[in-house]
């Protein structure tokens, strides 16, 4: 690990600022800030000028430390960390409901008032404009942000439960608790909303978080570590940069809760190191998500809402349309009007659209750019290797056994197979792994419905694409190959809870009790048949009824038994009266 502490106990000059900050962007150290007792350590990024500026507001001015990425990434250190999480939440800062609101509201000011930052390094992860990184991310999360402050009283508030006859003067409801320390792995094709989407859950729901942004969306990543725990509870939420290394150490962590977002390969991995510990997982996968456009359809406006989904983020979008599948007469008309949209989308020059993003890195790259091989291009094609460019690209008469049939094509390709029909569709899908989302485009709305009910898909959407993601009180997410578990919005919070039923029962009651304690007998099976599973035998019914009806007399009786006793006197009095006027 190195000796540390190392560093000056003062202002540090400026090349000493510079110099650090240099070394932390080479990834050579993690360079801390002591703030003083109150503010602890702050990553000494350039945008936490505030503590260069105002060294006299810390209570041991500044010290730099220089720590060897070891220092937080082996074994120990990790422990430590998480094991400070755990304390913190031990001692129960973030379960009352209005730390958890204050803690939504100071994420969703970090959002605004950091804005142009994130816009800034998401735009440079996938060479994306910032319009476009706002609508695409930003919008989600404030979004989210907001429909957990307006909803959690209500998401955290017990809930009564329906009782049996044995419980009927108890009291029973289910309980939202926190689940305790959680880890949060992101992918790099949305960094932003997919790593603190599921943090706004976590937090809403009262749980300590270690958020573990992707590497390849090392902008992201950087701006997440710098920002965060600038507005955030500290002892709580916590961020951890780095790649494999890093997130197979965290792995080996025990958390109470691990929600990842990536490819099924590394799903597998975490589901394993999961298990070792018995930690629950939401598994946010991938897969490869069909399109069916049926004959009977609006092709123009099928195509467009297809071109805007598959070549968003340059095709890399986990629920992106992956491939068409149409009659073969669809083929070429469904060509044309893909073309005609991505003209009007992006121009003649799709290279020179801000529009148009980039793939992620070289190999990502390279992947897509073999997915051509061997197939017949009916559009686009092009590609830039220096740029990581690839044009949008439709290949028609797919071969179902080629390769880029054959995995998630997470680039903007799509390939079109041709079926006879409906059924052959419904075949072709349930023939592969169960996908991340399905697409049927049709007029028939009967159509629709058999098609989603004779297959299965993590969402469907239905005469578009991606658009469930958008809505917040449907669960997002996989199911086989492509997930497992769901979340955004109330799935968020339920993701994150654990849902405790509790019973209260009074110390009285004994009589009833009876029927379950030992010595059993052929009566109290009968009559716990009667009270749980409602299972009468009409002699018993009778009987019950006759005690009813004596229970009802008694309490009549007692009620009126003065009014009663009065009208006999009366009724006496009348008598001796009459008796005494006969005589008379
Ligand atoms: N279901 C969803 O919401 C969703 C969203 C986005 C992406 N995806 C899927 O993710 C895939 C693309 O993302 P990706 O996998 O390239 O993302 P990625 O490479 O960013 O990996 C995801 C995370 O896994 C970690 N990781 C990588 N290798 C690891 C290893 N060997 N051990 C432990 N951790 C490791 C990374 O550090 C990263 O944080 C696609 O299949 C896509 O469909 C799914
Ligand atoms: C309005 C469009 C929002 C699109 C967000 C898509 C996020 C997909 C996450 C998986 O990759």
């Amino acid at each position: 690990m190195g000796a540390w502490p190392r560093g000056l106990v003062q202002r540090p000059s400026q090349w000493v600022r510079t110099l650090s900050l240099a070394a932390e962007r080479w990834g050579l150290v993690h360079t801390r800030v002591w703030s003083g007792p109150v503010g602890g350590w702050k990553p000494a990024v350039p945008r936490s000028s505030e503590l260069w500026r105002h060294p006299e507001q810390c209570l041991t001015g500044i010290v730099l430390l220089h720590l060897p990425r070891s220092a937080f990434s082996s074994g120990p250190a990790m422990e430590r960390q998480v094991q400070r999480l755990r304390q913190t939440f031990r001692s129960g800062r973030s379960r009352p409901l209005r730390f958890r609101l204050q803690q939504l509201e100071a994420l969703r000011r970090m959002v605004q008032e950091r804005e142009k930052d994130i816009l800034a390094a998401i735009a440079a992860d996938l060479s994306k404009s910032e319009l476009n990184a706002y609508s695409h991310e930003v919008i989600t999360i404030l979004g989210e942000i907001d429909f957990m402050l307006g909803n959690l009283p209500e998401l955290a508030s017990a809930r009564p439960a329906k009782k049996n006859l044995l419980t009927m003067m108890d009291e029973a409801y289910v309980q939202p608790e926190p689940l305790g320390v959680v880890l949060i792995i992101g992918a790099w094709n949305y960094p932003f909303v997919l790593t603190l989407q599921p943090l706004v859950g976590a937090i809403a729901a009262g749980n300590a978080a270690i958020v573990k942004p992707s590497e390849l969306s090392e902008n992201t990543a950087k701006i997440l570590a710098e920002l965060l725990p600038q507005y955030l509870d500290q002892d709580l939420y916590m961020i951890v940069n780095g790649g494999v290394e890093e997130t197979t150490e965290l792995l080996r962590q025990r958390f109470d809760h691990i929600l990842y977002t990536g490819n099924t390969a590394v799903g597998k991995i975490v589901m394993e190191a999961a298990a070792k510990h018995l930690t629950p997982v939401t598994l946010e996968l991938g897969g490869k998500s069909p399109c069916y456009i049926d004959r009977d359809c609006d092709l123009d406006v099928a195509c467009r809402r297809i071109t805007w989904g598959k070549y968003m983020n340059c095709g890399q979008t986990c629920i992106a349309p992956d491939y068409i599948l149409c009659e073969a007469s669809l083929q070429d008309q469904i060509v044309q009007k893909i073309k005609d949209t991505v003209k009007d989308f992006y121009g003649e020059n799709v290279k020179a659209s801000p529009d148009y993003e980039r793939i992620i890195n070289l190999r990502h790259f390279k992947r897509i750019k073999s997915l051509l091989e061997g197939q017949k291009i009916a559009f686009g094609g092009e590609t830039d290797e220096a740029t990581r460019y690839i044009a949008p690209t439709i290949l028609t008469d797919v071969d179902p056994n080629s390769k880029v049939m054959q995995e998630e094509i997470f680039g903007p390709i799509l390939p079109i197979v041709s079926v006879k029909n409906v059924e052959e569709a419904i075949n072709f899908i349930n023939d592969r792994e169960k996908p991340l989302a399905l697409y049927i485009f049709s007029h028939n709305n009967k159509l629709i419905k058999r098609v989603i009910d004779e297959t299965s898909s993590g969402g469907v959407t239905g005469n578009d694409v991606i658009m469930h993601f958008t809505v917040n009180s449907l669960p997002f997410g996989g199911v086989g190959a492509s997930g497992m578990g769901a979340y955004h919005g109330k799935y968020s919070f339920d993701t994150f809870s654990h849902q405790r039923p509790c019973l209260l029962k009074g110390l009285k009651g004994e009589s009833v009790n009876k029927l379950r304690y030992p010595p059993n007998s052929e009566s109290k099976v009968s009559w716990s048949k009667f009270f749980l599973l409602k299972q009468f035998n009409k002699g018993r019914l009778q009987l019950l009824l006759l005690v009813c009806l004596v229970a009802v007399a008694a309490v009549i009786v007692k009620k009126y038994q003065a009014l009663w006793r009065g009208k006999a006197l009366l009724a006496s009095l009348i008598v001796q009266r009459l008796r005494w006027s006969s005589k008379h």
